[in-house]
């Protein structure tokens, strides 16, 4: 009969049927059985065998004291020899042959000098050689079904791979990929034999390292699945053409690109309480060339196309990369002094946001909160009737190259955000230029548990990848930045069996831009805007630094982008300037902020040229403060103030106590970072 069995695409592929069972006609069940039955025949021919030994020595020996001391001897040799022989197998294994030889050589010594029926030697015959047989015969059917499936042994490659006495169960064949269930000796070897044994697989395959990986069985320490995927079906790129889901949910997948079994490589960010999956952060971390931009930009042309997320983005590199899509962003902050506010407002949010979703009988954010509060169930009156409140739509706060943002910001403050921000409906993604713990500390790390892992240097797989996803064989090592866009992706939702297969994002090539830009275009005209809460809680801190999008009326769509990089905190630590790190994100070169209305009048400096009076001096300050918040530079130091004091004849020392002052008068706030001051907008200070 044709076996056949066909895949999801309806190929079709035959299933072999195992050797010496055929159709089922009468003729072959006979031999069938026999075949079945003869690999257990040879302990009972040994009985047989040793029957007859004892009856024909008996016939020879009977009567020779000499023969007695000659087979004794000879008995014990060849227990002692089936011991030594024994020492490659296991223990047991080696024990039971032993036992056999010495039980079956003392029966044949003692019927050759007694008589084979003398005394209860013949009873020894009868009872003991079956059972003796019987257990080699279990012995034989526990290690053929050690799953109770129709597994056998593999002498061949876990042989040559130290794996010897493992077993293989039945293989799920699809098509360039094979899936194998492992049951490992009990007692002998564990799961991390297998890791380690990974690479020699690939060796003896001749397959590359990330084609052999390995699932443990999470409740077996002996048990797991061996996945070898022999053809490398990402070596194509394909280019992005358009987000997968335009108008759909934040909530639903995010499609970044494709396994290598073809299947869509996606993630979430929200959680979804009812499949118990909380929201999530990420870091995107590759090195250079590894096609991290890329896939930044496939992650947020997902994000922006979704009708029920704001994004709030940071990029030091003055959106280099990700310029066609910036007026589809709430806020864009460029460079350091606006990424501290955006970070400032972020910690300022997650409250307000978190009490507003609890005031509206939501434990995290779900789509529903994005909509129009018309359910009862949700309402935030006392009364329960349904409150009408507008929706509050999902927040992804993303920081691209962000080693300096986190360093500025502390672990322990980035931890406590990462923490909140899951109950309000906050998602941080942190880009990383190089993946090591020199750019970012072991608790933060721990706080982004999704992670999108480009190709990097090998000696950073352990802080790109949990060690258990390193361990089923995934190697973003060994692509350094020769395959861009290939990637590992460990986040919630995602079958954990998933994690070790690697996955490759779309390229963004030129033609992708006009595309982006219509994509930023529906932004602006059908996706979600910041609602009242979070408007209220990041102007409170951010004063005119934050915005919120602005339309293309109001003229987003006409604001300078700038194309090329600018000099930034990691290009100056880079181009080898001694820079006092307390200094580190100033520009010496650049001029101050523009007023808004885009003079080029300087911000301050009308009486320079003599020394005020203390009086006009603080008159000055408050005067220099107020002319930072118009222009939404937030956050302020000493260093802001130099060429202030350079035309007031002032010290920075000077400054440094006024700042201290006005933190305690209520007009700035401590910011994480010693010395930087965040500007409480005038409305809102004490
Ligand atoms: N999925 C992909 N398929 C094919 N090529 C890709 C893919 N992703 C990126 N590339 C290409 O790889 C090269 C390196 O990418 P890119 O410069 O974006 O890397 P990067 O990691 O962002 O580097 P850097 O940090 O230096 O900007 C580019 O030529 C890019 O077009």
């Amino acid at each position: 009969m044709a076996h056949q069995w066909s895949d999801q695409d309806g190929r079709s592929y035959p299933l072999t049927v195992p050797a010496g069972m055929n159709d089922g006609t009468g003729g072959t069940v006979r031999a069938y059985l026999l075949n079945r039955a003869k690999p257990h025949l040879p302990p009972w021919l040994g009985w047989a065998g040793t029957g007859l030994a004892g009856t024909l020595g008996h016939w020879q020996w009977g009567e020779s004291a000499a023969a007695g001391v000659g087979l004794t001897l000879a008995s014990v040799a060849l227990t002692g020899a089936t011991w030594w022989a024994g020492k490659s197998t296991s223990n047991q294994r080696r024990l039971h042959a032993a036992i056999t030889t010495a039980a079956g050589t003392a029966w044949v010594t003692a019927a050759c000098l007694a008589g084979p029926t003398a005394g209860p030697i013949d009873d020894l015959f009868l009872m003991g050689g079956p059972a003796v047989a019987l257990s080699w015969n279990v012995r034989m059917v526990m290690r053929h079904n050690p799953d109770g499936s129709t597994a056998s042994s593999d002498g061949g490659l876990l042989e040559k791979v130290g794996l010897a006495r493992a077993q293989i169960g039945a293989a799920k064949v699809e098509p360039n990929r094979v899936t194998a269930p492992i049951a490992l000796q009990p007692g002998e070897q564990t799961n991390d034999d297998v890791t380690k044994a990974l690479m020699k697989i690939a060796s003896a395959l001749d397959l590359p390292t990330s084609a052999v990986r390995y699932t443990p069985d999470p409740d077996s320490v002996r048990r797991g699945e061996l996945v070898i995927v022999p053809e490398d079906m990402l070596s194509e790129e394909v280019q992005w053409e358009g987000p997968s889901n335009l108008g759909g949910s934040i909530a639903e997948p995010l499609v970044i690109g494709r396994y290598d079994d073809g299947s869509a490589l996606v993630m979430w960010l929200p959680g979804d309480p009812d499949v118990g999956r909380n929201s999530t952060h990420g870091l995107i971390a590759g090195q250079s060339g590894s096609g991290k931009g890329d896939a930044a930009l496939n992650l947020l042309t997902e994000v922006l196309s979704r009708r029920d997320v704001i994004v709030w983005f940071s990029d030091p590199k003055a959106f280099q990369d990700f310029a066609p899509l910036r007026p589809g962003l709430d806020w864009a902050a460029e460079g350091g002094s606006q990424t501290e506010v955006l970070v400032a407002a972020v910690e300022a949010v997650i409250p307000a946001r978190t009490r507003w979703l609890g005031a509206h009988g939501y434990r995290q954010w779900v789509p529903a909160a994005a909509e129009q509060q018309n359910d009862p169930e949700h309402s935030c009156r006392p009364d329960s009737r349904a409150c009408g409140c507008e929706g509050m739509p999902f927040l992804v706060a993303w920081f691209e190259e962000a080693a300096n943002t986190l360093r500025n910001l502390g672990d322990d403050a980035f931890t406590g955000i990462a923490q909140e921000a899951r109950s309000a409906g906050v998602s941080l993604i942190v880009s990383l230029q190089r993946p090591s713990y020199d750019q970012m500390s072991t608790s933060t790390r721990a706080s982004l548990p999704s992670v999108i892992a480009l190709g990097c240097d090998a000696r950073d797989e352990g802080f790109a990848l949990p060690e258990t996803v390193i361990d089923a064989g995934a190697h973003p090592g060994a692509w350094g930045n020769r395959r861009p866009g290939y990637c590992y992706v460990v986040s919630p939702g995602i079958d954990e069996a998933r994690y070790s297969s690697p996955g490759r994002t779309r390229r963004f090539t030129t033609r992708a831009v006009p595309v982006m830009e219509q994509l930023a275009a529906w932004v602006q005209h059908n996706g979600a805007t910041a609602d009242p809460v979070t408007v209220g809680a990041a102007a409170a801190v951010a004063g005119r630094a934050y915005t919120g999008r602005t339309t293309e009326e109001t003229g987003a769509g006409s604001r300078p982008v700038a194309l090329h990089a600018v000099q930034e905190e990691d290009d100056m630590e880079h181009g080898g300037l001694l820079v006092d790190p307390e200094d580190a994100d100033i520009d010496p070169e650049a001029e101050l902020p523009e007023t808004e209305d885009g003079d080029d009048s300087p911000i301050f400096g009308q009486e320079a040229g003599r020394k005020p009076s203390p009086e006009e001096a603080r008159r000055l300050f408050a005067q220099a403060l107020a002319e930072f918040e118009d222009a939404g530079q937030m956050v302020v130091g000493p260093k802001d103030f130099t060429d202030w004091c350079d035309r007031h004849g002032l010290s920075r020392s000077w400054v440094s106590l006024r700042l201290k002052e006005a933190a305690q008068d209520g007009r700035l706030d401590a910011t994480n970072t010693t010395g930087r001051w965040r500007i409480v907008p005038a409305l809102t200070a004490a």
